[in-house]
Order: structure tokens, then C-alpha cells, then sequence
């Protein structure tokens, strides 16, 4: 159980600690934030609103901790990960139970999340003393102009704090897979996990705790992003940014100083499907690309453009494969659950109720209860809606019928997000065509989008 066992010391009464200097800290703010269930719309946990203070501390320990890391051979770094990998799968149980009751995610994903967390680790550890293993050797007279007479030694080094801000639908997986890279190339990390999802990632936090980390290498502060963001993206302390989430990342972009950024940012995954497709194929992928997690995915379909000729069967096919998901609460594995927070709800809601004041078809009742939102599929959607560029984040999927693959790719191009997408047609020489043509950073041709597995590049 959350808070228990092992995990003990991460609470501190009703309240979650927060992690600095190897040890686990009520902030002096007296101040808490807290978590909603999703499911029950009650306060399922609260931690700590550190100050800034606290942060600054904090960014201090991480500099004195990344020195001597720095130092630290790699196949003791990466030793080091391994434990701390093999002790997350070891308490996945517990672990699990937080994402089911902060984001709502499906008792069996919220696992999967967890041991796929753990082998994420283990891999970059692997990788990365065979890569950062590695160095370069440069001689002067491949440059114009010059003799052999200087050499190059490279060699690559830390950059220092690393400051990790993940979002709320992978707080542990989206964490560690800026963990573990930060940690086996020598630097320290400072996390700031997301709101709803912090007690998930407190646990994995205390997971590298009793792995052994040096004190202060990790640490992880928390609070809500609107409140200590701007001072943990704007500190001086920190020599790297990254970050997974909406469109707070451009702002960070605009604040953050002369620091190296990583953003991982929304989609509107675009599904071009082809008149010679399996069309069970489509559906089944439709289905799944486009409303597991309820749609809370990056990666999940967010637009199908389709050709008018078999838009007809595979609306009907993916209809009744949508009348077949488990709607209910995420302890009972269903297959829709509610979205994370109600403004979430409310904006979906929103995107729906434009769509049908412009005339979408609705193909099942629109339905919700609190944060649950029931399987809709908006066919006949137009570009003047706001639903065919807006990243809803929930389960509901919008079909635009198209007459040809340009005007797919044309809408794809349009949009202002190429996370991923995908294609289906039985040609694979026009897939890869379009492939190509779409601006997206990754196509699946006749399969939905996702980012597993994890050692697969995934870029926009
Ligand atoms: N490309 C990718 O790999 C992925 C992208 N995403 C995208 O993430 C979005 C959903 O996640 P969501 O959590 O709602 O995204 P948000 O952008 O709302 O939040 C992401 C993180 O930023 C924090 N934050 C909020 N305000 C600030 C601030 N001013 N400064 C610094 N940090 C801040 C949040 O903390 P707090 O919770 O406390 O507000 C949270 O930890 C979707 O758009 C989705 O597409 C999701 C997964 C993968
Ligand atoms: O947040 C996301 O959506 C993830 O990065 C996508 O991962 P998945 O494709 O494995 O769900």
C-alpha cells in the first residue's frame, strides 16, 4: 500500500514528504497541495508546497553532488541504476495503486507503466556506458588547408542540475526516462513531478533512495508548476531543461535562459486511412490508438482523415468495437476511465459542444459523469471546428472525410503540432510516399501511434 512498508518515510501524516539531500523533508511552507481523485472528485492525497527556498537548497546540493558523480566511474553509475531499477519492479504494486488513484489510469497500464519504467532504466544504463564509453579521435589534415600536425581528443561530458519536469499521464515512466539518461552521462537531477501523479513519482523517487544515490544528486520538489515553475525553470542552478507536456513548454521556452532544452510537446496524431486498407485493421488500431487511457496519450489517434469511399464501413466497424468498451472506474481495468482533473472534462466538453453546434455527427450520445466521458466518435468534423486541430485528450475522436491523399496530408501539414501519425493502405510504396510527405516525427504505416519500444527514437 501507498505510504507503507518501505515506503514509510515518504509520509509524514496525511502528507507526502518532498526528497532533498537524501532525505525525505516537511517543507517550512506549511503549505499543501492536494491531489484529486479523478474517479472519486476527493482529495486522495496531499504533499508538500515547497518554497523557494527549499529550491534553492536544493540546486545547491545538486551542484556539490554532480562534482563528485561526475567523477564517478561509469560502470558504478550504471550499477547503481540497475538497483534502482531491479527495487522500482520489485514495488510496482504500490506504485501502481498511486497512478490508479492520481490519474485514473487502468489497474493493468498502471503496472505496465512501472515495469516498463524499470527496464527503461536498465537499458540506459546499458547504452550509456557503451555510448558515452566512447570518444573521438580527430586529425587536422581532413580540413582544408592543414597538416597532420594537431589532434582532437572528444569526449562527452555532463552538463551538470538537470531539471526533469514530466506530465500528469506518465508521472513515473515520463520521469525516469529523464532520470536515468541525466544520471548515467554524470549529472544531478532535480525533479518536479506533476501534480496529479507526485505521490507516484515521490515512490519511484524513494525507489533510487534505497538504491543508494549520493545525497543530493537526486532530489525532487513539489508544489503546483503554476506556482514554483517559473522559479525552478528561471533558476540560475540549472544547466538543462526537460520537459514533457502542453503548451506550458513554450513558456518555458521563453523564460528558461541560456540553457540546453529538451521538449516533448502535444500531438493531434493524424490517421490517413486509404481505400485499399484492411479495414478491420483500421478500426481495431482506431480503437485502440485513439481511446486507450481515454485518449489521454500523446501518441493517441487524435484525427482520422479517411477516404470517402470506405468512411461509411469503418465508422460502422469502429462503432461497434466502441460499443464494446468497458466505461468505469480504473480499479476495475475498464477500458475508459475518467480524465485526469473536471477542467480537463470541462474542455473536452467544450470541443464537443462546438462540434455540434457546426453540425458533426455524433455517432453515440454524448455522455458524462463528473470526469467520465464516454467513447464519442465525431464523424463529418470540418476544419472550421475547433475539434480538427485542438488536442482534446480525452475519448473523443473526430473523422474528416476526405476525397484525396493530398487533402490528408494537406490537414496533417496544417496542424501545429508532428508528434507521430500513421497510415493504412496495403501499398506499401505509397505508405512510405506518404510517410514522407506527412510533417510528423514519426509514422507507423498500418499500425496506431505509440512511443514503446522505449529505445525507439521519438522526436518531432
Ligand atoms: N510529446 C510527448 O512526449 C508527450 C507530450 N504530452 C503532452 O502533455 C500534455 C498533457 O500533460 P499535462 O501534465 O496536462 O501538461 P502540462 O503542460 O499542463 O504540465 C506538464 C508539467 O508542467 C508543470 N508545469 C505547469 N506550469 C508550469 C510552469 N509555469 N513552469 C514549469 N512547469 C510547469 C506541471 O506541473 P503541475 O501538474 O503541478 O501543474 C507538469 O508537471 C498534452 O498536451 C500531451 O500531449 C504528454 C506525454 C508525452
Ligand atoms: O505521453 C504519452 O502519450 C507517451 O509518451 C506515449 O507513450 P505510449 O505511446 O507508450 O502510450
Amino acid at each position: 500500500m501507498a505510504g507503507t512498508g518501505v515506503f514509510a518515510d515518504v509520509l509524514d501524516g496525511e502528507v507526502y514528504k518532498y526528497y532533498a539531500d537524501g532525505e525525505w523533508r516537511a517543507s517550512a511552507s506549511g503549505k499543501t497541495v492536494a491531489i484529486v481523485n479523478p474517479t472519486t472528485r476527493q482529495t486522495q492525497y496531499r504533499v508538500q508546497a515547497c518554497t523557494q527556498e527549499e529550491v534553492n537548497k536544493v540546486m545547491d546540493a545538486a551542484k556539490v553532488a554532480q562534482k563528485s558523480w561526475a567523477r564517478t566511474p561509469l560502470w558504478k553509475r550504471a550499477e547503481l541504476l540497475h538497483k534502482a531499477a531491479a527495487i522500482l519492479k520489485e514495488h510496482k504494486t504500490p506504485i501502481a495503486e498511486c497512478l490508479v488513484k492520481e490519474i485514473a489510469k487502468p489497474a493493468k497500464d498502471a503496472v505496465s507503466e512501472v515495469v516498463r519504467s524499470g527496464d527503461l532504466v536498465s537499458y540506459t544504463a546499458e547504452e550509456g556506458v557503451r555510448i558515452l564509453g566512447e570518444g573521438k579521435l580527430l586529425v587536422s589534415d581532413s580540413f582544408p588547408g592543414n597538416e597532420r600536425n594537431k589532434y582532437c581528443l572528444s569526449s562527452k561530458v555532463p552538463l551538470g542540475v538537470v531539471l526533469a519536469i514530466p506530465p500528469f499521464n506518465y508521472p513515473v515512466n515520463l520521469a525516469v526516462s529523464k532520470i536515468g539518461p541525466a544520471l548515467i552521462a554524470g549529472n544531478s537531477l532535480v525533479l518536479k513531478p506533476p501534480t496529479q501523479g507526485a505521490v507516484a513519482a515521490l515512490h519511484m523517487v524513494h525507489c533510487f533512495h534505497l538504491a543508494g544515490f549520493p545525497k543530493g544528486l537526486i532530489s525532487c520538489v513539489t508544489g503546483k508548476g503554476s506556482e514554483i515553475g517559473d522559479f525552478l525553470t528561471m533558476h540560475p542552478g540549472v544547466n538543462c531543461i526537460s520537459f514533457t507536456g502542453g503548451d506550458t513548454g513554450i513558456a518555458i521556452s521563453k523564460k528558461a535562459g541560456m540553457v540546453p532544452l529538451q521538449m516533448e510537446l502535444g500531438g493531434k496524431d493524424a490517421c490517413i486511412v486509404l481505400e485499399d486498407a484492411d479495414l478491420d485493421l483500421v478500426a481495431a488500431n482506431v480503437v485502440k490508438g485513439g481511446f486507450s487511457y481515454s485518449g489521454q496519450r500523446c501518441t493517441a489517434v487524435k484525427v482520422v482523415l479517411i477516404m470517402e469511399a470506405v468512411a461509411d464501413t469503418v465508422v460502422e466497424k469502429v462503432n461497434a468495437k466502441l460499443a464494446k468498451l468497458k466505461v468505469g472506474p480504473p480499479e476495475d481495468d475498464c477500458d475508459i476511465t475518467p480524465v485526469v482533473t473536471e477542467s480537463s472534462a470541462n474542455f473536452i466538453e467544450g470541443l464537443v459542444m462546438d462540434a455540434k453546434e457546426k453540425g458533426a455527427t455524433f455517432c453515440q450520445e454524448y455522455r458524462r459523469e463528473g470526469n467520465l466521458i464516454w467513447p464519442l466518435l465525431l464523424d463529418h468534423v470540418r476544419p472550421d471546428m475547433r475539434i480538427a486541430w485542438e488536442e482534446p485528450f480525452g475519448p473523443v475522436l473526430p473523422v474528416i472525410r476526405i476525397n484525396s491523399v493530398e487533402e490528408g496530408i494537406h490537414h496533417c501539414n496544417a496542424s501545429n503540432f508532428g508528434l507521430q501519425g500513421c497510415v493504412f493502405t496495403r501499398d506499401i510504396n505509397k505508405a512510405i510516399m506518404i510517410s514522407d510527405a506527412m510533417e510528423s516525427g514519426t509514422v507507423q504505416i498500418n499500425s496506431a501511434p505509440a512511443r514503446g519500444p522505449d529505445h525507439f527514437p521519438f522526436q518531432v
